[in-house]
């Protein structure tokens, strides 16, 4: 029996207007991915767009999608982000190719080596306490918390302190470092989606302030990194990124300044805006499902120690269930539901049931959590699903990417949603305030006006 061949050429999609192509129907704002997944499911997994008159292949089939991820960084290279990181001043791993991001992977798994998350944790605990400390204020005000914001000085002052041994103290105030860097990370949304790159030809005053926070991160990773030298030289285990890479790597030459930065800066990136919204997510579902929410508690109470606070990070291995809520809130809301990339030969993938043919250079958006509804009752949230003998693999179900740039913060993020969700549902009654809450696609997809009540239970 032969496979059918499809080329560019033979794919449908919904009809392009003269010009501007499909562009205006994917209202990125209001229907942030969604979009993507209706037309798979209207025109088959695998179909056309046109940005302008640019064609660009968008797919959601599971073996096409398996077979781009694991032909990297040889076969094919990421699209768009990585030249607006680059543009941006962030020189990491994030938006590396080919031997350049062989060896800072190397740095990137070796500042993330699991080993290490024992002598990080304390770093991360020191956050969620004072998180808890402020939700417990909010709590004694009868004030609702701004879900996304509190997740993102969480995440970000964790990551901070662990790349660099910086304490953004973010929680303290609302003019430190943390709020300049999160001024950061909306500029590479707008540079992915500006229908014209006007920032390539004219400096805003936002760019000024960009080019001064960066000044300011770099001028932190170079005494930082002379710190760590230093308490290295002493025979201590690392307790930062930057310390987990004093030593060379076997066969590696010794890293730069410009490659320290670099991958220091996309850390900070990759890991605040995925595992806040993440997180926030979580949250969202606990607070609607109160069943769900206690047996959360449950779990947290007889895994936390008495002080409330688990002593490594071994204790976050025993909630199962929360796990699961996690998984279901990912499958519901996946943080990095689409990703562009673009092959470096022609090239042909093996489809379901078809072969597609693409010409070098063409771009292909991968719907990483188009799987995600290959489930029963799939609107519904059912972290049991996850439980048991039988979870679900629907394919492609891909939150953390997958092949040899699979996201190598994985185990960090989600350690950091399990314990902020055990936390916070251990001392409080989460309950939804508000309107409904919205959904923005920017880099990431996160939540908007999501804000909860909280009773405090100690
Ligand atoms: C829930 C939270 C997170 C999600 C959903 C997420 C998702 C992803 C995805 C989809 C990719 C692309 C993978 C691929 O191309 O196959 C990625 C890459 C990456 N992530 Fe994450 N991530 C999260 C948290 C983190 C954290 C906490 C860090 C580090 C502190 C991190 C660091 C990175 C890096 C450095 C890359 C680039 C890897 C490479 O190109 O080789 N991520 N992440």
């Amino acid at each position: 029996m032969t496979t059918a061949t499809r080329t560019v050429d033979d794919l449908t999609g919904p009809r392009p207007l003269p010009i501007v192509g499909n562009l205006v129907q994917m209202r990125t704002d209001r229907d942030g991915h969604r979009a993507y997944d209706r037309w798979a499911r209207e025109y088959g997994p695998t179909y056309l767009l046109r940005f302008g008159k640019l064609p660009i292949v968008v797919t959601g089939d599971g073996p096409i999608v398996e077979a781009v991820l694991r032909d990297r960084p040889d076969g094919f290279t990421r699209t768009r982000v990585g030249p607006v990181l680059e543009g941006l001043g962030v020189h990491g791993v994030f938006s590396a190719e080919g031997a350049r991001w062989r060896r800072l992977r190397k740095m990137a798994a070796q500042s993330l080596n699991a080993a290490y998350l024992r002598e990080y944790f304390t770093t991360i605990t020191r956050s969620s306490g004072r998180l808890r400390a402020r939700w417990a204020h909010a709590a004694g005000e009868n004030r609702p918390v701004d879900v996304l914001d509190d997740m993102m000085r969480f995440t970000l002052e964790v990551t901070t302190a662990l790349a660099i041994g910086h304490d953004l103290d973010a929680f303290a105030g609302d003019t430190g470092l943390h709020r300049r860097l999160a001024e950061l990370f909306p500029e590479i949304g707008r540079r992915l989606y500006a229908p014209v790159p006007l920032h390539n030809w004219i400096t805003l005053p936002r760019d000024r302030r960009r080019a001064r926070v960066m000044r300011e991160v770099d001028a932190l990773v170079r005494s930082s990194y002379r710190q760590a030298k230093d308490r290295m030289a002493t025979g201590a285990k690392p307790r930062t990124f930057l310390e987990a890479l004093v030593a060379p790597l076997a066969g590696e030459a010794e890293f730069s300044h410009g490659e320290l930065f670099g991958n220091v800066l996309t850390m900070l990136l990759a890991g605040q805006d995925t595992t806040s919204s993440a997180a926030a997510w979580t949250l969202h579902h606990l607070a609607r499902h109160p069943e769900a929410q206690q047996r959360v508690r449950e779990e947290a109470t007889a895994a936390f120690g008495p002080d409330g606070t688990p002593a490594d990070p071994g204790a976050l291995r025993a909630l199962p269930f929360t796990d699961a809520v996690i998984q279901e809130t990912m499958r519901l809301r996946p943080v990095a539901p689409v990703m562009g990339f673009r092959p470096t030969r022609d090239t042909v993938l093996p489809g379901s049931g078809y072969d597609l043919r693409l010409p070098a250079g063409q771009s292909i958006l991968l719907l990483l959590s188009h799987g995600a509804r290959a489930v029963d009752a799939p609107d519904e949230f059912r972290p049991d699903r996850w439980l048991g003998d039988n979870p679900p693999a629907p394919a492609p179900l891909h939150p953390f990417g997958a092949g040899p740039r699979f996201c190598p913060g994985r185990n960090l993020a989600l350690l950091e949603t399990a314990l902020v969700a055990g936390l916070l549902c251990r001392d409080f009654q989460l309950t939804p305030d508000g309107g409904p809450v919205g959904e923005r696609l920017a880099f990431t997809a996160f939540p908007t006006d999501l804000r909860l009540r909280l009773t405090p239970l100690r």
